[in-house]
Formats: structure tokens, sequence, C-alpha cells
């Protein structure tokens, strides 16, 4: 994949009327590397407190979709609104202030950090601690300091006491299940309102899958969070999902309640086309995408 120049500016989010009381919405929106066409004309609405799933075969443009929402990747064309202002043209890290965090598909953790630190970095976005006054350790980044650190234990408290008391463990010593939830952890850090959870349960053995399904649902639940995500393991999506977007070759397919998407023939089409494609190169082992 070779990578493309990342547009940043520091404009203030224009307000778009919306049609709709979406909190993400997706409007028509295309992405282009030279000739290749990865997201095509792409519509989508996630509403508050809703689990939407992203789904369809390998190279159908879910990361891109989501590199897109978060700002790594300008539109070609077309809107991404965040509660009805428009996100185009804003930084990552303008894009986290608007209450859109991530976790990514091949985890993104500083392995040379504790799990702690790991969480402690998902703030940074927060906090207002100025040069100077870290450097001369002022009364006030000290209470900051302390609230960071309580703020990022009760966060990792969402997933039981494990991870509270391997809190200052170097994350390279974690199973992968507890790498993602500190991932999570971080991710929450930065007080989102929408989730964007690249492939939450890859890597993960059936009971762990059961357990982050579980999690998943109590972050809607519990925390209030509308949660978008990218998952391959089809019972998954299917189980936990107010909706389901299926993408192939760029474009949306479909979009529906699971047992809608489930039996859409254009789905079942789709991935059925590309089995039968990655079964003539023989060159994929690790399909389990199955409708
Ligand atoms: N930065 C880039 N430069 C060029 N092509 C890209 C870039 N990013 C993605 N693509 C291409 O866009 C298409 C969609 O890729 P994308 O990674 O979004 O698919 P995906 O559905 O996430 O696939 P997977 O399930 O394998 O992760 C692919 O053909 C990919 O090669």
């Amino acid at each position: 994949m070779s990578s493309e120049e990342v547009k940043v500016n520091t404009q203030t989010p224009t307000v778009v009327a919306s049609q709709t009381d979406a909190l993400l919405e997706l409007r028509n929106v295309t992405k282009t590397f030279g000739g290749l066409t990865a997201v095509s004309k792409v519509d989508l609405i996630v509403r508050p407190r809703e689990i939407v799933s992203v789904i369809g075969p390998n190279g159908a443009g879910k990361t891109t979709v989501f590199n897109l929402i978060t700002g790594i990747y300008e539109p070609s064309s077309g809107e991404v609104l965040m509660a009805g202002r428009s996100m185009v043209g804003l930084s990552p890290d303008k894009i986290v202030l608007q209450g859109i965090t991530r976790t990514f598909q091949n985890i993104r953790l500083f392995n040379n950090m504790t799990v702690l630190e790991n969480v402690l970095v998902g703030q940074h976005t927060r906090l207002k601690a100025t040069v100077l006054g870290s450097l001369f350790r002022t009364p006030r980044v000290v209470q900051e300091e302390r609230m960071a650190r309580e703020r990022a234990i009760e966060l990792l408290g969402f997933f039981g006491t494990g991870l509270v008391a391997r809190q200052d463990e170097y994350v390279m010593n974690l199973s992968y299940a507890d790498r993602r939830r500190v991932e999570i952890a971080r991710a929450l850090a930065a007080d989102p309102k929408l989730l964007l959870l690249d492939e939450p349960t890859a890597g993960m053995n059936e009971a762990e899958t059961l357990e982050a399904v579980k999690y998943i649902r109590r972050l809607r639940d519990e925390l209030g969070l509308t949660i978008l995500l990218i998952e391959h393991k089809l019972a998954v999506t299917m189980g936990m999902s107010d909706h389901i977007a299926v993408l192939d070759y760029g474009q949306k397919i479909a979009d529906g309640l699971p047992d809608e998407v489930r039996y859409d023939e254009r789905v079942i089409a789709a991935y059925l086309g590309r089995q039968s494609e990655t079964k003539a190169d023989d060159t994929d082992e690790s399909d389990d995408d199955a409708v």
C-alpha cells in the first residue's frame, strides 16, 4: 500500500444541515488512490448509541472508511459529518476532539511502556498543562496528573480487576486479549462519543471473543457510547449489530438489520465470489469470512 499525503488544516468545523438524527454521517464519500477507487459514493448513518458494523471481503474498503472518518485520509469527494458538523479537512487530533477515537487492526500500543502509561497517553488531548507548568511541576500540574492517573485506573477497571492489578506491567507482557482491552481503555481516555473498533476480536479464541462481545455491548449500555466496528467474524457481527453495512469493491452493496444482510443475495454473492477468487489464488490462509 502506498501512503498518501495527509492534508491537515486547523479550521473549525462548519455546520452542515443534517436531515437525520445521525451522530456520524458519511454522505456520498469517495476515495481514490491514483486510478484505484477504494471507496465509492458511500453513504452511512450511525445514530447515537447504536452498534454498527462495516463488513466486506478483503480489500473492500473498510479500513479506508475508518481512515476517512478519523482524518488519516481526506475524501476525494463527499462529506463526513459528526453531529451535523463537517469534519473534512480536520487533522486526526482535531477529530479526536470532536469525540471520535479508534483502535487498530494491528494493536498499536507502546510495548515498552506500562499498562497505565499507555492509557495516560490517551488523555493527552484533554490535559491543559503548559510546558513551563510541567517543568516546574506547579500544583495545578500535580493535581492534573493525579486526576489523570485516577481516571486511567477507572478506565482499566471497566474490564474488571485484572488490568488494574497489572497497571505497572509492561504491555508486552500481557496476553493478546488484554492488550486489546488496554487499547480500548486508551481510546476511552480521550472521552469519545463514537468509538471505532477495527477488528476488535482478531486473534482471540472463542472464549475471549465472547468476552469481547460482552464488553463491547457494555461500552454502549453502561458508558452510552456509539460504536462502529469492522469485524471479520460474521457470527460476532450478526449477534451484536443494530445494523450492518456491507462493502464490496468500495461500494456499499447492502445496509440493514443482521437478518436482512445475512440473506441478501448481493452479499452472499460478494463473499462467495471472493472465496472462489481466494481459492483460485490459493494465497490467503486467514479467511474466516463466511456467511
Ligand atoms: N494508501 C493507499 N494507497 C493505495 N491503495 C490503497 C491505500 N489504502 C488502501 N488502498 C487500496 O484500497 C482498497 C481497499 O483497501 P482497504 O484496506 O480499505 O480494504 P479492507 O476492506 O479494509 O481490507 P482488509 O479486510 O483486507 O483489511 C484496496 O485495494 C487497497 O489496496
